[in-house]
């Protein structure tokens, strides 16, 4: 049977990427993308705005929602310092298996736990099953009508703090419109709009970045 596209992606990084280096991975991702299949990464222009937010908050413990191939997840991991830790839930299980192939080949498979399910089973389960206090970063890209109720039951299970930086792709496209006007209106969070494109396109996309006040 015809391959799937992550299979396609998946087989372009082991092609034109050097194992053990995440830049290479990235770029033959965004190559693949721009030349071949468009996939719903998040893409170089957005990924260098993640990239900077990412700097700045220089996180321990990373939750990323939405792996899809891995992309961003090597994007983030790649510039953490030692010790720290990025867990990332994926719901679809071929999709899994390919980002788990790609996290390998770019060498991060020790700052990368990734775990298949769905984000409302796994949020309630962080602390008793992962060891997690609070995380310092979240990185919200999976289902987007997920993206307000689970920052509700990150809220509710304790697992944001102080300073907690949340950041969401694609509030314009394909859009959040319900989490946008929680995050700007709530006195709980200080949110800031990253104007940018969806991944490959001119279409207008942007980031939401959004600090959890306590
Ligand atoms: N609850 C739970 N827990 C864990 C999970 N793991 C995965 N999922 C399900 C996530 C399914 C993929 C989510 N991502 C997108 O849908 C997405 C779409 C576009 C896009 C598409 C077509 C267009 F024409 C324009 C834009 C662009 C993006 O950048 C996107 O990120 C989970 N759900
Ligand atoms: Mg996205």
């Amino acid at each position: 049977t015809r391959s799937t596209r992550p299979q396609r992606l998946l087989k372009a990084v082991q092609k034109h990427a050097t194992r053990g280096d995440p830049q290479s991975v990235i770029s033959a991702i965004d190559h693949f993308c721009r030349h071949s299949e468009w996939a719903m990464n998040i893409g170089d222009e957005k990924g260098s705005i993640l990239d900077s937010v990412v700097s700045e908050v220089n996180p321990e413990k990373v939750l990323e929602l939405g792996t899809y191939c891995g992309y961003s997840t090597v994007r983030i991991a790649r510039l953490l310092p030692p010790g720290a830790r990025l867990i990332t839930l994926e719901f679809n299980a071929d999709y899994a298996a390919i980002a788990r192939q790609v996290i390998i080949w770019a060498g991060l498979e020790d700052k990368v736990q990734l775990v298949e399910g769905a984000s409302e089973d796994w949020i309630p389960r962080m602390k008793e099953h992962f060891g997690i206090e609070t995380f310092d970063f979240v990185f919200l890209d999976h289902w987007k009508d997920r993206y307000l109720p689970d920052t509700k039951l990150m809220e509710d299970c304790g697992l944001l703090r102080k300073g907690t930086v949340l950041l969401a792709d694609n509030v314009i496209c394909p859009g959040v419109p319900d989490y946008l006007a929680y995050v700007r209106n709530s006195l709980s969070y200080k949110s800031c709009y990253f104007k940018s494109h969806l991944e490959y396109t001119k279409a207008e996309d942007g980031l939401e970045k959004s600090v959890f006040l306590g």
